[in-house]
């Protein structure tokens, strides 16, 4: 069938057709065709959407990748017929069907992902059929290295190349922010590309973002890696690893993050940046991503085993995952503490200790400190002030104001505090419900929303003290999330008392 066609301002490839001339070619919503344009020979798969209002019978409306790929402009005529899927479907339906995919049916689906041959609805079962039936060790070696192999590597002129990364999983984990200045300080190399929020209310790139751009390509990293030691960047912009953002954007509404697709996306990030010496963040508590340090000890594992495939060294911290990480959860409140600390403030502990610790592993494994020193020497670079004029260095190559100061960063400005209920003690912050109230008051995308803890596991509170705070950009989404915090309470407190069992009762309940 010929169709005129009409370009329309959509990124990306696809097209949208008219219910009839669908009827006529056999289509569904969400089916392929091939669209060649004879002037020029070329032909790609395109899937297709179907409108009855959107264009009349006889056109196409191609998105703008689709026509600069095939060099064409509003009233070229192409030729369109049905296409077969691309093996890699088949492939899917083999992981929902719990087989074993082999290394050259991972590259498929990677490769088809990447090129926009697979829809959104097709990634999407690839990924739910792994979160379900799980990927073995062959496997995540496999999907690492398509996720390496089908994007861009990068090459750095200091050695060793040394990396971090955290699972995540913990709200509040801003420790990238003192880790890498703290390394770069210690004169190693380390290009840190991080991921948006997964199942977080801020991933790193989130909060990097406060402070300067994060969207760099791969040759902008390694030049800018090569100047001051260190970055802190978007993973998802620089073209290294693109399909694990593919991947993360399914993930992110579920608030899920498959063991086998997160060891991955992990592993592909440090490969391509050709990291020699890693370590990983493996956060354990009852609501984050891994629950027992039996489970945690497990992950440690295949991160050291895809580390060694590949040709990494790879060391694990497990590390305190019950409650968040300092008090400020949400990308301003976060990158307001994370520069607080390296201003020289003293608390929060659980961040200073943690990012200290983080540290002084990957400058042990690098040979800056002897071992059991590792984490003095960070401590004596983040006091010293290094570690700030290092960070500042960072911002200030990636466009961002380096005289930035942490009262500079201002959260939202709808707030509401919210009171112990009762006299007591904090017993209990549930990570997931933090992020869950922190996502509604608009959290990672408006950058002021989100929550600061008031007081943390232990602390004794009086009724009424507020215990924590939501921050909003808008009353709207505070209301909301002042609703949803009513329905989760994810802050506990409990008086030494725990209940008052009154003598009638007991008589009550012997004569039931
Ligand atoms: O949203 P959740 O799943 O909690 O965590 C995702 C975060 O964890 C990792 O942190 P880092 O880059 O090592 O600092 C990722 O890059 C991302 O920023
Ligand atoms: N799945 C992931 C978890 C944490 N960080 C990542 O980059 N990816």
């Amino acid at each position: 069938m010929q169709l005129l066609v009409q370009r329309v301002d959509i990124a990306g490839r696809g097209a949208f057709i008219h219910e009839e001339d669908a009827r006529r070619l056999g289509v569904f919503d969400g089916d392929r065709l091939r669209v060649l344009y004879p002037e020029t020979g070329k032909s790609t798969p395109i899937v297709v959407d179907i409108t009855t209002s959107l264009l009349t019978p006889g056109t196409i409306s191609l998105y703008n990748v689709t026509c600069t790929d095939l060099g064409l402009g509003d009233g070229d005529m192409v030729e369109v017929h049905t296409a077969i899927p691309p093996s890699s479907i088949r492939f899917i339906r083999k992981k929902m069907d719990n087989g074993r995919l082999t290394a050259e049916e991972v590259l498929t689906i990677v490769r088809d992902m990447v090129n926009e041959a697979l829809s959104l609805n097709e990634i999407t079962a690839f990924v739910t059929a792994s979160y379900i039936n799980g990927l073995d060790i062959d496997e995540v070696e496999s999907l690492t290295r398509a996720m390496v192999e089908t994007g861009e590597k990068i090459e750095f002129a200091g050695h060793p190349v040394v990396d971090k990364h955290s699972i995540g999983g913990v709200p509040g984990n801003k420790i990238t922010l003192l880790v890498v200045p703290i390394i770069a300080a210690a004169g190693l190399t380390i290009p840190k590309t991080s991921s948006r929020a997964i199942t977080g209310a801020g991933g790193t790139a989130d909060l990097m973002e406060v402070l300067a751009p994060v969207n760099f390509t791969a040759e902008e990293v390694q030049m800018m890696t090569d100047r001051v030691g260190g970055v802190i960047v978007w993973g998802g912009s620089t073209n290294i690893a693109p399909a694990d953002d593919l991947i993360i954007r399914v993930e992110y509404p579920f608030k899920i993050d498959e063991r086998g697709q997160m060891i991955a996306s992990v592993m592909a990030k440090k490969f391509a940046v050709g990291a020699e010496i890693v370590v990983i963040d493996i956060p354990v508590g009852p609501t984050t991503k891994v629950h027992t340090m039996q489970d945690a000890r497990r992950l440690a594992q295949d991160f050291i085993e895809i580390g060694s495939r590949l040709g990494m060294q790879v060391e694990c911290a497990v590390t305190y995952g019950d409650s968040p990480v300092g008090r400020a959860i949400g990308p301003n409140l976060e990158v307001a503490e994370a520069l607080s600390v390296l201003e020289g403030a003293e608390t929060p502990n659980s961040l200073i200790e943690k990012s200290v610790a983080v540290a002084g592993i990957l400058l042990e494994m690098a040979g800056k400190a002897q071992r059991g020193e590792g984490e003095e020497v960070a401590r004596s670079l983040l006091a010293s002030g290094a570690a700030l004029e290092k960070f500042r260095e960072i911002i200030a190559i990636q466009g961002g104001k380096p005289d930035v100061r942490s009262s500079d960063i201002i959260p939202g400005a709808y707030q509401a505090e919210i009171p112990a209920p009762v006299s007591g003690y904090v017993v209990s912050l549930n990570n997931s419900g933090l992020v869950t109230v922190a996502r509604i008051a608009g959290a990672p995308h408006d950058k002021g929303a989100g929550i600061y803890c008031n007081a943390k596991i232990g602390t004794q509170v009086r009724k009424g003290e507020t215990i924590y705070t939501i921050y909003a950009e808008s009353q709207e989404l505070l209301n909301r999330a002042l609703e949803e915090a009513r329905r989760l309470y994810p802050v506990v407190v409990e008086g030494m008392l725990l209940d008052r069992i009154p003598q009638d009762s007991i008589e009550l309940d012997r004569m039931d």
